[in-house]
Formats: structure tokens, sequence, C-alpha cells
């Protein structure tokens, strides 16, 4: 069946204009006026815009002795009900493991995925069998790999794997990521708060200061230098890390960073709520920071050292939650925001003159399609692209509460605020998902992206590196040895 989005305008990362939008069965296939098909869709008074892309999330992710709660299932009903349309969620294998077990694992948990979705590998231990599983990894589609440089003795990696994974990633063409912050010092800092009786939800943002992150960030857009690879660095967080991407693009080096949604409006005052639940339903790694952090990543947005908006999505229920009681480092790390992305980023950033309507499109959905290799297939209003349509109503609010949320949480860390700008459909590859606002996510619509590795950025900075390898000096004429 096809359909015709009428009367709406369309919004992209690089233009604005008026045209109606012809779908057939998932794909966009023409662009233009007068166009007919045998459902219509009105967006009068609404802007057109390619789906949201979320790259950052841990549905049903087996962490800190516990699952998160949100599956695929719900996490990807919330996606869609916000206007996302793909999530890229991280396959994580056991440290020892084989990471083709992990795919399987996840390809089980995603049969029930509403929207498209994807996966990074992430590479929590180094060695022959990770080295040689990665190609495979990565004709399967899986073509980024994720490196925590905290979670110390669970996830975390140390420099020297770091740097044997990121040399494999640069020889495949894949894209390394990190989670940047120093989990020795963090470590340390856990148990010094600890042993001083500092052992409440306040605790676990005093043992992650912006040094630590600013620190590893650092390090590793060094190690990937080294390694001759692109990086890409979720949830900065912070001035001081977003100055180490700032500082490694001006040099020419190939470094993105994701601020998430819930750095970009909500402050480390929370840790300070009398309400244990109410702090630590927000602990997340980083933490939160203040108003000055906040600021340095909405200019790192509109100035472009900054290329994606993302969630970090990872919910936890206020009883899981409460494993931490008496001690922060127990407490669960994750928050939620699959729903709340684009409307929050919408108020706060277009709202408020922070961003303009394309680079609301560029950071919430072309630049991870582009950088994560699925451009023009998604994050496009193009023809040939997939059917992945957000119609949005800048006029339509809301109030954000649990009360009426798709995630399977019993809170939400954006309770109360008033969203301005809402999807009204949805379409996911040509289905309409949300409809009139009301959701009709289908379980088991979604669809497994396999992604493209060896972009032109990782080409060309490959090519570069070439160029500049050291080369052992031709001579003539070798004196003979002193000895
Ligand atoms: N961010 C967080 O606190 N939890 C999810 C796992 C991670 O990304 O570090
Ligand atoms: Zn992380
Ligand atoms: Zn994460």
């Amino acid at each position: 069946m096809s359909k015709v989005i009428r009367n709406g305008t369309i919004v992209t990362a690089d233009r604005t204009w008026k045209a109606d939008v012809l779908v057939q069965h998932d794909k966009i296939i023409a662009i233009g006026h007068d166009l007919h098909a045998d459902h219509e869709i009105d967006a009068t008074g609404c802007y057109v815009m390619p789906g949201g892309i979320d790259p950052h999330t841990h549905l049903e992710m087996p962490f800190m002795g516990t699952y998160s709660s949100d599956d695929f299932e719900s996490g990807t009903r919330a996606a869609l009900s916000g206007g996302t349309t793909m999530v890229i969620d991280f396959c994580l294998g056991d440290p020892g493991g084989s990471l083709l077990d992990a795919i399987k694992r996840w390809d089980n948990k995603s049969t029930r995925a509403c929207c498209d979705y994807s996966f990074h590998m992430a590479i929590t231990w180094w060695g022959e069998q990770v080295f040689n599983e990665m190609p495979e990894v990565i004709e399967r589609g899986i073509t980024s790999f994720k490196h925590f440089m905290a979670y110390k003795g669970a996830l975390m990696v140390n420099d020297d794997e770091m740097y044997s994974s990121f040399q494999r990633c640069a020889e495949l063409g894949g894209l390394p990521m990190v989670h940047a912050e120093n989990g020795d010092v963090v470590a340390q800092m856990q148990a010094k708060l600890l042993a001083e009786g500092n052992n409440g939800p306040e605790g676990h943002a005093y043992s992650r200061p912006p040094e630590v992150e600013g620190e590893a960030t650092n390090r590793a857009i060094m190690i990937a230098d080294m390694a001759g690879v692109p990086l890409y660095v979720v949830h900065t967080s912070c001035e001081q890390s977003h100055e180490a991407i700032r500082r490694a693009r001006q040099k020419g080096m190939r470094v993105y960073g994701e601020p998430l949604i819930q750095h970009l409006v909500l402050d480390e005052g929370e840790y300070a709520n009398p309400d244990w639940d109410h702090a630590a339903r927000r602990v997340m790694s980083p933490p939160f920071r203040n108003k000055q952090h906040q600021d340095s990543l909405w200019a790192g947005l509109s100035a472009g050292s900054l290329q994606v908006v993302a969630t970090d999505h990872c919910a936890f229920t206020t009883e899981q939650k409460r494993t931490g009681v008496g001690d922060f480092t127990k407490i669960p790390n994750g928050t939620g925001g699959l729903e709340d992305r684009m409307p929050v980023l919408w108020t706060y950033g277009v709202g408020r003159g922070r961003l303009t309507m394309n680079e609301f499109v560029a950071v919430t959905s072309t630049n991870p399609a582009k950088i994560f290799g699925m451009y023009p297939k998604k994050g496009a209003i193009v023809e040939g692209a997939d059917a992945d349509i957000v119609v949005w109503d800048p006029e339509k609010k809301k109030t954000i509460t649990a009360k009426n949320q798709q995630s399977a949480i019993d809170y939400n860390v954006f309770e109360g605020i008033e969203v301005k700008g809402l999807p009204k459909y949805v379409l996911s590859r040509g289905e309409i998902a949300v409809d009139n606002f009301e959701v009709k996510a289908k379980p088991g619509h979604g669809e497994f992206v396999a992604r493209e590795a060896r972009g032109p950025v990782s080409q060309a900075l490959s090519q570069w590196k070439e160029v500049v390898a050291p080369r052992k000096v031709e001579r003539s004429g070798i004196p003979a040895s002193g000895v």
C-alpha cells in the first residue's frame, strides 16, 4: 500500500522546504507535489523529518547483578512514541567469552523489537579469539566496537587491550567507541568515600568528577591516533571531555562526541535531593554535572565539535535501584530517556534558539546515520531511503509523567517537564507506528540493520596515516660498527 504525507514542511539536516513525501511499502519513492497514494497523512502545520536514531541504548542488559528493565519490545515502543525509529544497542560478551555467542543472545532478545535496530559490539577483554572473531562481527554488519574504560573488575579494559583492539579496528575499518572514565581512579575514590561514611547516591557523583572523564577521553583520543583509527566518545558530559574532543578535532583528528539528553538538561542538584529514591533513580555514569558543563555541551552541538544527542537508555526500577541502599557503588547505573530525547531536545534546543531545526535533525538522526555507516538508508528524506519518518507538531504540548509512559519503569527522570513539540505521526519503514499521537507500534516489525565498515572518514584517515607512516631511510655508505 502507498501513502502520501501531504501539506507538510520537510526538514532535513541541510534543507527546509515545502513538499509531499510518497511512500511505497517500506521506502520513500518520491518527493514533490501532486503525488497520489492509497492513504493520505495530513501534515498541515507540521514538520516532516527523518525518524530519530538513538545510537546508545542498553535494552535488557545484564549489568551490576540485574537486567535493565526495558527490553526490545517496551524500549522500542518507547522510542517510537517519542519519534525515534531506530536504536543501536550494545551487544555485550562475557569477559573471556565469544563475540559470536553474544550476537546470538542479542539476536534472540531483539525478535520483538517494534522499530529497526542494530548492535555495537562491546570488547570486554582481549585475546586471540577476539582478534579472530572481529572480521566475522563486521561481516554481519556490526561495525562499531565499544570499550569501557570504567567499571573496574567487570567490563573495564586496560590501555594495552584498548590499543590492541583499536589497531584491529583500524585494519578492519571498524569504529572504536569508548566509555571514557578512569576506572582505576573511580574505584579508589569510591572506596575512600565509603570508608568516610559517604554512602548515599551523592557519593556516586563525588566519585566520578569531570577530571576522571577528561583524562580518559584524552587518553583514548591519543591511543586512537596512535592506532590510526577514528574514535567515538559516548556520553560526553563535561567541559573537560568536550575540550579534549574539540582540541583533537582542531588538530585534524577524527573524533566524535555524544552528549546525552539527560546531561543537557538535568544537573547535579538532583543528587542533593533529600529523597534517597529520587537521587538514586538519577545515578548514572558519568553523573549529571553543573550548568557550566551543560553550556559547554550545548555550545559544542551548535559549533559542531559534538555531533550526536543520545540517551544511553538503561532503565532500572526503583526496586532495582534500592540494591544500593547503604552503598552507592551497588546502585545499578543507568537512566531512561528513549521516549523523551526528541521532545526534550526540541523544547530546550529549537524552542530556545540553541539549535536550528536542521541542527536538530543532524544530531538526532543524520549524523548518527553517517557516523555508523547506514546513510542514506537511514537519517535522510530522499528517494530510496527507508520510510522512517516523523511528522512533528511543533505546537503540541505535554507534561512528561511516568504515568503515561511506554517504558516499563515506575518513574521518569524528566517528570514534570513540559515539552512543546511532539510526533503526531511516526512511520517505521512505511508502517504507521504513531497515528495522531496514539502509539500503534507492532512487536516484531523491527528488523536488524547491517551497517557498513570502512566509511569515507575511516578510508581518508587510513590513507593519511599511510602517507605519514615511518619509513626506513635508505643510506649508502653506512659506516662500520664502532665496536
Ligand atoms: N551509563 C550508565 O550509567 N549505564 C549504562 C552503561 C554505560 O553506558 O555505562
Ligand atoms: Zn557508559
Ligand atoms: Zn551506555
